[in-house]
Parts: C-alpha cells; sequence; structure tokens
C-alpha cells in the first residue's frame, strides 16, 4: 500500500496531520495570543521570534496562521461531513434501489447542483449573518448533492458486482448487503472525495472570508488575513504571503492525498447495458401444475425494454432436474445461460426487465414468493457459484467474516460458532489450515483456493440445488478440474441437484447427466448428455461440438468455428434464429420458426431438418433453393412448455426415420450420431462413456 501511494501522498498526509495537530494544540503552545497587540515591531519580516513576521498592530503573524487553521479546517472537515452525512444515505438509496426512488432522488439532484453554488453561499451567509455555523452549513449543504452523486454512481457500480450477486444469492438482507458489501467498498472512493471535497471547501471559505463574509474579528482565518495584509502587502508582502502558502500547501496536500486515494479505487461500470426505465408489462405466465420433479422450471422468459427494443434474453426454456443429478446448459456467449440462472434466483437487475414463466423447488412455486420468502430460499435451498471468485468475494472483507455471513444469517450462530463452522466447511472442500485461511483477505489466496472458499459458501447452509455458472473460466486449466471434481463429489455426498454453466462442451461431457443447448435466448436442444452427444439433431449443438479442438487433430489443424455472429437479440432473424448461419438451412428455416421435436421421450431438438435423420438427407441445400424437405418431424404438443418439456410424454407422432425410444436408427443416411456423436467417445473430450466413471 505504502508504496502504490507513493512518497507524495506521505508528505502531503505529514503536511495536513502537522496543521491539524497544530490547530489542535495552538493554546498549548508556547504562541503569543492571536490577538496579542504588539508582541513585536509592527510590519516586521520574518525573524526568530516571529517566523512569520508581525502584522500593523505588532501581532505575530505566525500565531494568527495556526488559529486561522482552526477556522479553515474546521469548515473543511465540518462542511464535508455535514455533505456526506446527508447526501451519502441518498446516493445508497438511489444506488441500490433504482428505479423511482433513483429517479426522484436524482431529479430533485440535478436541481440541487444547478444552483450556482458560490452565488448561493454568498447570498446565505449575508442574509443569516457571516459566522462560523453558517459558513458550515451552507458549505456542508451545498456539497450534497455532489455526494449523493458519488455515493450513488459507487453503489450503483458494486451493486452489480458477483460479491453482491453471491450474497443475495445467500438471501442476505438488503440492509445486511449494504452494510456488509457495499459500504465498506464505497468508503474507499467516499475518503478520496473527502480529501478533494477538503480542498474545495477551504478554497471557498477563503474566498468568503476574504470577502468579509466568513468569521468575524478579531478570530483570525485564513482569506481574512489575506484580506487584511492585501492593503499594505508593498511594505509587508510576508502578510500575504504567509497565509497563502500555508493555505496553498495544505489546499495542495488535500488534493495529493484525495488523488492518490481515487487512484487506488478502480470503480469500473458494470458493463451491463443502458436499461431504459421503462413501464415494462409483466410477461404472461403459463399455466402449469409442477409434478414430483426437485427442480421445474416452465416456459422461463426473461426480457430487457432496452432502447433498441425488446432483448429476450431468455424466451420460454422449460426443464426438469432430479436430485443428484447434474444439467449443463451450454452455449455461445450472450445465449443466455447467466440470465437463464439469475432469472430461476430472481437475481435479475432491476430497470426494465420483464420475468414470466414459473419456478418450482420441490412443488414450491418460486415465481410466487415475495422478495422476503425469496431470501429464505436463497443461500438454504438454491445456491449459487459464479464465474470469477475474485469478483465473488468482496475485496476488503476477510474470508472468515464472508463464509460466516450466510451461517450467521440463516442458521442464526454466534460470530463464535459461524466462525469454528466456517473452518469445518472451508476443511470439507478441501482447504489446507482453515483457521489461517479464515483470517486472510480473498487476494491473498489462489484462484482455486478462493474458487472453493464460494463453493463452501454457497453449501454452508444445505442447498439442494447447486448453480454453478462456469465456475471455472477464471481459473487455470490445472484447478479447473479440482473445482468440478469437488463439485461433483459434494452432490453426490449432498445429493444435491446441480445447475452447471459451461461453454466447454469437454466438461459438460464428462461431468454432466443431461444437457441444455442454448440459442438466442431458447433452448434449441435438449437431453441426457450421451444421448445428445450421440445422436446430434440441431446444427448448432453439432456446430458447437464440432469446434471443440482434438487431441486427435493435426498439428497447425485450423480450429472449426461456427460461421457468422450471434444473433442481436433485440433484432432475431426471422423463422429458426440460427438459419443465417446455419449450412443446413432451407426456406422454411427462414420463414417459420421451429418448435421442438421430440427424438425420445427426453431428448428435444428444434430443427426443421434435424442432422442425422431423414429429413436431413443429402447435402446442405442453399436457403434460395430450399424447399420445405422430405418428412416433416412433428413438434412436441404442449412446445416447451407443455408435459413433454416437464418430463411427460408427448401426444402425437415422431418424426420419420427416428425412434421414440432413443434406438439406433437404421440405413445409410442415418450416421446416428450427428456429424459430431463420435467424437464425444474420444477419451480426450469425454472419457470412458456411461453415468458414472466419474466417481473420484
Ligand atoms: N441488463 C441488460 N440489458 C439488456 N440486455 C441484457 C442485460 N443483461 C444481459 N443482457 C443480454 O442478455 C443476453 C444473454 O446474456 P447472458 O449473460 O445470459 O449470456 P451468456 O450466455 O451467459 O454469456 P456468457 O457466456 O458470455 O456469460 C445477452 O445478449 C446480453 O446482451
Amino acid at each position: 500500500m505504502r508504496r502504490r501511494l507513493g512518497k507524495g501522498f506521505w508528505i502531503a498526509s505529514g503536511w495536513i496531520g502537522l496543521v491539524l495537530a497544530a490547530a489542535v494544540l495552538a493554546d498549548l503552545l508556547p504562541l503569543p495570543g492571536y490577538d496579542e497587540t504588539l508582541v513585536g515591531p509592527p510590519q516586521a519580516g520574518p525573524s526568530l521570534a516571529h517566523p512569520f513576521g508581525t502584522d500593523g498592530l505588532g501581532r505575530d503573524v505566525f500565531s494568527r496562521v495556526v488559529y486561522g487553521a482552526r477556522v479553515s479546517l474546521g469548515v473543511g472537515i465540518g462542511a464535508v461531513l455535514l455533505g456526506l452525512l446527508i447526501g451519502a444515505p441518498l446516493g445508497l438509496l438511489a444506488g441500490y434501489r433504482g428505479k423511482a426512488t433513483d429517479a426522484v432522488i436524482m431529479a430533485v439532484n440535478d436541481i440541487a447542483l444547478a444552483f450556482p453554488a458560490l452565488v448561493f453561499a454568498l447570498a446565505v451567509v449575508a442574509f443569516a449573518g457571516a459566522n462560523l455555523r453558517n459558513v458550515l452549513i451552507v458549505l456542508g449543504v451545498l456539497g450534497v448533492p455532489a455526494w449523493t452523486r458519488l455515493v450513488r454512481g459507487t453503489t450503483m457500480a458494486f451493486a452489480g458486482r458477483e460479491f453482491v450477486l453471491a450474497a443475495r444469492a445467500l438471501g442476505v438482507r438488503d440492509r445486511r448487503i449494504l452494510w456488509r458489501e457495499i459500504v465498506p467498498n464505497v468508503s474507499v472512493p467516499a475518503a478520496s472525495y473527502a480529501f478533494l471535497g477538503m480542498a474545495v471547501v477551504i478554497v471557498a471559505e477563503g474566498s468568503l472570508a476574504f470577502l468579509g463574509l466568513s468569521v468575524q474579528a478579531p478570530t483570525p482565518t485564513w482569506g481574512g488575513l489575506i484580506n487584511e495584509g492585501r492593503t499594505i502587502m508593498e511594505n509587508a508582502p510576508h502578510l500575504v504571503l504567509a497565509p497563502a502558502l500555508v493555505m496553498f500547501l495544505t489546499v495542495l496536500s488535500f488534493n495529493v492525498v484525495g488523488d492518490r486515494l481515487r487512484a487506488l479505487t478502480d470503480v469500473r461500470q458494470s458493463g451491463l447495458e443502458h436499461v431504459r426505465r421503462a413501464a415494462a408489462q409483466p410477461l404472461p405466465t403459463a399455466p402449469h401444475t409442477p409434478g414430483g420433479q426437485l427442480l421445474q422450471v416452465a416456459d422461463l422468459r426473461t426480457h430487457f425494454v432496452t432502447e433498441r427494443g425488446v432483448v429476450k434474453a431468455v424466451d420460454g426454456v422449460s426443464f426438469t432436474l432430479e436430485r443428484g443429478r447434474t444439467l449443463a446448459v451450454v452455449g455461445e456467449s450472450g445465449s443466455g445461460k447467466s440470465m437463464l440462472i439469475r432469472s430461476i434466483l430472481d437475481l435479475l437487475p432491476g430497470a426494465g426487465v420483464v420475468r414470466g414463466g414459473k419456478v418450482y423447488l420441490d412443488g414450491d412455486d418460486l415465481t410466487g414468493f415475495s422478495p422476503k420468502e425469496m431470501r429464505q430460499v436463497l443461500g438454504t435451498r438454491l445456491a449459487a457459484v459464479f464465474q470469477d471468485p475474485m469478483t465473488a468475494l468482496n475485496p476488503v472483507r476477510t474470508i472468515g467474516t464472508q463464509v460466516a455471513e450466510p451461517l450467521r444469517v440463516h442458521l442464526g450462530l454466534s460470530g463464535k460458532r459461524a466462525r469454528a463452522h466456517a473452518a469445518v466447511l472451508l476443511a470439507s472442500v478441501g482447504i489446507p489450515e482453515p483457521e489461517r485461511v479464515l483470517r486472510r483477505y480473498p487476494h491473498q489466496l489462489s484462484g482455486g483456493m478462493r474458487q472453493r472458499v464460494t463453493i463452501a459458501m454457497a453449501l454452508s447452509c444445505g442447498p439442494d440445488v447447486l448453480f454453478a455458472d462456469e465456475p471455472t473460466t477464471a481459473l487455470d486449466v490445472t484447478v479447473q478440474d479440482q473445482v468440478l471434481r469437488l463439485i461433483h463429489r459434494q452432490r453426490q455426498e449432498r445429493n444435491m441437484a446441480t445447475v452447471l454453466v459451461s461453454h466447454d462442451l469437454a466438461v459438460v461431457a464428462e461431468w454432466a447427466d443431461e444437457v441444455i443447448v442454448m440459442y438466442a435466448g431458447k433452448v434449441v436442444e435438449r437431453g441426457p448428455a450421451a444421448d445428445l452427444f450421440e445422436r446430434t439433431r440441431m446444427p448448432y449443438t453439432e456446430a458447437l461440438l464440432q469446434s471443440v479442438p482434438r487431441l486427435t487433430d493435426p498439428a497447425h489443424h485450423r480450429l472449426r468455428v461456427i460461421t457468422g455472429r450471434p444473433p442481436d437479440l433485440a433484432a432475431l432473424p426471422s423463422g429458426c434464429a440460427f438459419h443465417p448461419r446455419c449450412p443446413y438451412a432451407r426456406e422454411r428455416c427462414v420463414t417459420e420458426a421451429p418448435p421442438l421435436f421430440q427424438e425420445t421421450r427426453e431428448h428435444l431438438y428444434a430443427c426443421w431438418y434435424p442432422r442425422g435423420t431423414e429429413a436431413a438427407v443429402g447435402d446442405p441445400v442453399p436457403v434460395a433453393l430450399g424447399e420445405s424437405g422430405p418428412a416433416d418431424p412433428v413438434p412436441v404438443a404442449l412446445g416447451e412448455s407443455g408435459p413433454a418439456a416437464l418430463g411427460e410424454p408427448a401426444a402425437g407422432p415422431v418424426p420419420a426415420g427416428t425412434d421414440r425410444n432413443g434406438s439406433e436408427p437404421g440405413g445409410p443416411e442415418h450416421n446416428g450420431a450427428g456429424s459430431a456423436g463420435p467424437d464425444l467417445k474420444r477419451p480426450e473430450l469425454a472419457g470412458p462413456e456411461g453415468a458414472d466413471n466419474r466417481g473420484r
């Protein structure tokens, strides 16, 4: 810290400390009184007895500058504290609550900012009387809008960070999140701004004093001293130079300290697109009766109302999950994987977002839960691990306080017992010397250790379902496997269900029982992992599989990529959203969006011309030459939200050339595995087949 702050910071801090100490201890210092006349010859220059000389009445200027510091620093510190006390809570509220609260607070704030501050200060002080209290109040109140703006911006940036999301996913109350997660992080930029603000207030007070509108004589102030000396400046320049120099050095020091503290903070925007505050209508909800599954998601939709239009980040996703199983969600970046998880956990960003559909946990309709009820579920029955363990942990709190948090919140353990339990938890996820790790800060641990900590936190209250959103993306490859093994082992030991978001198909092939492939917010293929990889039907899934690098590829082999760009979710192409990138697209794909068809009871796909079936016979046919092709498949009776989507058998016939029981279709045209299927049996990607060859 010392090295990063630099020498300038320490010199400036030293100067501020010196001036502050002199101002506070002035009465104890061996100084003549600030209003004691003729302690030396009038207008005498600096000497040993009077380092800053004397003024026209023979008063000691050094003593007057020291006592003047009381007013300048007193007003500086007092006004900044006043602005902070009013502005910071308003900023926290606006930044954390968002929506209407933010709109109202910021509208009032913007009006306040439009006032010409100094003119306002002059008018108020002239009217109410020039004294220390009035000057302090006026300058303090004038600082409120800037404080509100600063704290609001910082709060917003941190409210979108993963450690806040993680705290929310643990069911921690808003007030506690504000105090424990946001305030400590806001305090560093706030401290920086406080120093910069003090410099501004000292100058403002000096200006008022110079105009005779601050504390009145005989109490000296720096601005007042400069004003006094101005008239005899030609004969005694030290009368102006001494207080001006001290004031200059003090203001400079406050600026240097504030600036160095600011450089320590790296508050970036959350990266979320700007969302228009539109009065979005709730999406209709599909009627559905829950069955006996642990987690059931029915027709889940998450739409963002943005300036570019409605972004359908999640659009009608349905699936079910049993205890002890792992469901993998795969897809390119931006396909809606994370939003699906956040939508299930009800952890969506506030403004402009609408959610529809149903989420059932053990038969309980979570979509009907109040925020308070949802907080009881998060952390206890549902838990989440996020991508980057560095951002998922609060950098300014020790591991111990963070791991103990859910234990205190949900299990009501006392500080000591929570800490003891936290050590046991850390040990259970393979962290050596847990007691020592509890005292550490996140940056003192390796990436793998940090992710183990977040997993321990997520598992602390024994959740039924663990959501792991790309838990290994930010980790070294050597650590990735350990973390996935850990999640897998914990899943087995605790009989949890796991939802694993990943874009790494090798990981999915190794660890998942079931797979959902997402494209443009929709499920385009879904089924048991082995079945889906062996009998890939959707060309997008096939393309994803083909783009996985293989150890058997020759050296300098060009990686296969999915051509084209992922679609703009606010302006999706007509028909099948994948058709502009699909080498097999025909006319029907351009005009009609395919529903989900059944390959087997569990294996569903959204494609008019699925791979490895008669419908896909022959070479790719260009869109322009298209026709609707042979043997149209028959959609699942109720689309994704229907019973088949939730594990019940579908009505209606199955596509020609396919087998509802999932047996291998015959005939030379059936490659049976899509073109990518056999690759998944490669030892380097999938390992030996079978549901549980992973009992590590
Ligand atoms: N606040 C928001 N406003 C508008 N659109 C958003 C917002 N948040 C996310 N989106 C959009 O939702 C889509 C899905 O995002 P999501 O984060 O779920 O993708 P992802 O598949 O998890 O990608 P990645 O693998 O990169 O994390 C993206 O296109 C994104 O632009």
